[in-house]
């Protein structure tokens, strides 16, 4: 059950349910309508009014599901990055974008933007997979901008360490119209290649399956998409890895999830990391935010 005893003057949000009883918050305020899964505080939709294409890609075939992470939008990854670091049984990327979480407050703000903060809510499947005590809260602030700040706190007496990250897939004109910049020079560590280690020289192009961690990056990535004119700017704080992939026309077929035949060519993940050597430890009582921002802009 969710609780709404917390949701303040927030008058620019619905609560939705799909017919198995997963809930949705949906957001329509004076700058941006939004879409947001309470499994997994799964973003799947935001686009300020004044912009002419969807920004988040999302699967017109993802599963609604209990249990399932929902394929497009903005999946979390936490608490760690990718396979379990010791257990290949547990989920990949974490459990966060598969369990519910609450609702804990919906604010419409002066600037006409509105927060939304959520909760995880733990459950005994969490617990068996962790052996530590914590609390994770998302926020997320949808205006012209959106503006995600996924915070952890750790409240046992050891110290513990996370991967985590913005999975985010954003729509795209077509995968071989665009070009990413903000990662010229920076060391990446590359899936496809056995993770073995390269220095990205220029800015990024594709015409290939691209599955790279870029370890030690702090800096604004760009997305310059000159088939919908426009580019998409992804800032960001206390995240060290930015993660760049798309699967390509092979590694497709193998996904269950990824619309139809071609749908994969308009969407490139750029998300917002702490991976592999970039893990984050958490000490006792102090907490730890990941946070993202994006911003579109059109010419
Ligand atoms: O299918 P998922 O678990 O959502 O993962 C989708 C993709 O996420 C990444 O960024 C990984 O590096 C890929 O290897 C993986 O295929």
């Amino acid at each position: 059950m969710i609780s709404e005893k917390n949701i303040l003057a927030a008058e620019s949000y619905k609560i939705t349910q799909n017919e198995i009883g997963l809930k949705f918050i949906t957001i329509d305020n004076e700058l941006a309508s939004a879409k947001i899964a309470l499994q997994g505080a799964h973003i799947m939709q935001w686009k300020p009014h004044d912009i002419k294409n969807e920004v988040l890609w999302l699967s017109s075939n993802a599963r609604y599901m209990h249990g399932r992470s929902i394929r497009g939008g903005v999946p979390i990854c936490w608490p760690w990055f990718g396979a379990h670091p010791t257990d290949g049984s547990f989920c990949p990327h974490g459990f966060a974008r598969v369990i519910p979480w609450r609702i804990n407050e919906i604010i419409d703000l002066e600037n006409g933007a509105t927060k939304v903060t959520l909760v995880m809510l733990p459950t005994p499947e969490v617990n068996r997979q962790l052996s530590y005590q914590f609390n994770l809260e998302f926020s997320i602030t949808i205006g012209s901008s959106i503006h995600l700040d996924l915070k952890t706190t750790n409240l046992s007496e050891q110290p513990f360490l996370i991967g985590e990250g913005y999975h985010t897939y954003f729509e795209i004109s077509d995968i071989e119209n665009i070009e990413v910049t903000g990662l010229e020079n920076k060391i990446y560590s590359d899936k496809a290649r056995g993770y073995k280690k390269f220095t990205q020289e220029d800015q990024i192009k594709f015409d290939a399956e691209f599955d790279r961690v870029y370890l030690n990056t702090k800096d604004t990535c760009v997305i310059h998409d000159q088939g919908f004119s426009r580019k998409i700017t992804v800032q960001k704080q206390n995240s060290e890895s930015t993660v760049i992939w798309t699967p390509w026309d092979k590694k497709v077929k193998t996904m269950v999830d990824m619309g139809t035949e071609h749908e994969w060519k308009k969407m490139i993940c750029v998300e917002t990391v702490n991976a592999l050597e970039n893990s984050v430890m958490v000490y006792p009582n102090q907490s730890h935010n990941l946070i993202a921002e994006y911003l579109v802009q059109e010419y």
